[in-house]
């Protein structure tokens, strides 16, 4: 008998658009089915791993969060990936079903593309793809090139190659996707919410199903179970980055900035909200400690919009301080970002 392969569902989408949200989501869903995670980050924060592994879900155990630091997913399939995978499949007790949340500036392709390494292919499918994107972003023109530099090159040599690396990845990332999520529509008004759909509909090259949510709250069964097979459809999957082996996200960067204990956590989203305002700047995630507070405060930000919360006490003995992990374009103003913090 050919043995069933344990389906596993790729959550891709830009930097903040709500990937570790969903994935929450499904987590406490799970209607009984026994999910494991993958989860790869831009940045050493290990953020996104400790918010789910944190999660108190019933029935998810800290071994079914596997955190793939290091890089970026699509740049490490044969170091980390794949093994993670086969230490999971190897398990007494496998999953039913693996999430696989990718970074915010992974390509999911080469992704995919790794379910057909002998290694694997027998055990594993990729059941779909789905591409969680966030709607005010979009509304707000992220992701779209300046029209008149298009223009350009297209009187030029008529070869165009996009002159806004956000908008290269953001297409790798809708055109590999079985269903697309459009998500924090609590952001957008009807008018932005049917232009932004108009806007990645015209994307994508064939009839791939856009569902809105804002929080990630979706039936899971419209996620999970869509039996796509993805690995074995590459060619309909068209990329930016096919010819680039081993391409190396180099229009993008990192950097960790030490966040000492503040008095109030409004102190530290001025200090946060204005890091968030240096030129290049895309992405923002970290803890802190506040005075005699005994929970960690956790803070974000997506462009802009900076965010808040408490998520879990202080372990005995941790250092009462923190890390801000800043993302953004190569060569995003790094002095700005901790004069910000230091102010
Ligand atoms: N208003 C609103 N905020 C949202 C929604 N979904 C997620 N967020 C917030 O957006 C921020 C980013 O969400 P995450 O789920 O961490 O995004 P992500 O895609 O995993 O981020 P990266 O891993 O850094 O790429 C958090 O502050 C979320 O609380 C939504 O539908 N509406």
């Amino acid at each position: 008998m050919t043995p069933t392969k344990i389906p596993c569902t790729i959550v891709t989408g830009f930097l903040g658009a709500g990937k570790t949200t969903l994935v929450r989501h499904l987590l406490e869903n799970a209607g009984g089915r026994r999910l494991a995670v993958l989860v790869n980050e831009f940045g050493d924060l290990g953020f996104d791993g400790s918010f789910l592994a944190g999660c108190g879900i019933a029935g998810c155990t800290a071994e079914d969060i596997v955190e793939l630091p290091n890089g970026c997913i699509c740049c490490t399939v044969a170091d980390d990936f794949v093994p993670a995978l086969e230490k999971l499949l190897g398990r007494a007790d496998p999953p039913d079903h693996i999430l696989i949340e990718t970074s915010g500036l992974a390509l999911p392709k080469p992704l995919v593309g790794a379910f057909n390494w002998p290694a694997i292919r027998s055990r594993v499918t990729v059941d779909g793809v789905v591409a969680v994107v966030d709607g005010p972003a979009v509304a707000e023109g992220t992701f779209a090139d300046d029209p008149e530099a298009l223009a350009a090159q297209r009187a030029g040599d008529g070869a165009v190659d996009h002159d806004n690396p956000l908008e290269e990845v953001f297409e790798d990332q809708i055109l590999c996707a079985d269903l697309i999520l459009l998500n924090k529509c609590d952001g957008l008004s009807e008018a932005d919410r049917l232009r932004v759909r108009a806007e990645i509909a015209a994307h994508l090259p064939k009839a791939i199903k856009i569902v809105e949510a804002a929080h990630g709250r979706i039936e899971p069964a419209l996620v999970i179970g869509l039996g796509a097979a993805a690995e074995s459809d590459l060619s309909a999957r068209p990329s930016h980055h096919e010819s680039e082996a081993d391409h190396d996200h180099d229009d993008f960067d990192s950097a960790a900035f030490a966040l000492p204990k503040v008095a109030a956590p409004e102190e530290l989203t001025a200090r946060v909200a204005r890091a968030a305002e240096a030129e290049g700047v895309l992405r923002v995630k970290g803890f802190t400690a506040v005075a005699d507070k005994p929970m960690r405060l956790v803070i974000q930000g997506v462009g802009r919009r900076i965010s808040h919360h408490y998520d879990r006490p202080f372990a005995a003995g941790e250092p009462r301080e923190g890390r801000l992990v800043v993302i953004g374009l190569k060569g995003f103003d790094r002095a700005a970002v901790a004069a910000a913090l230091a102010d």
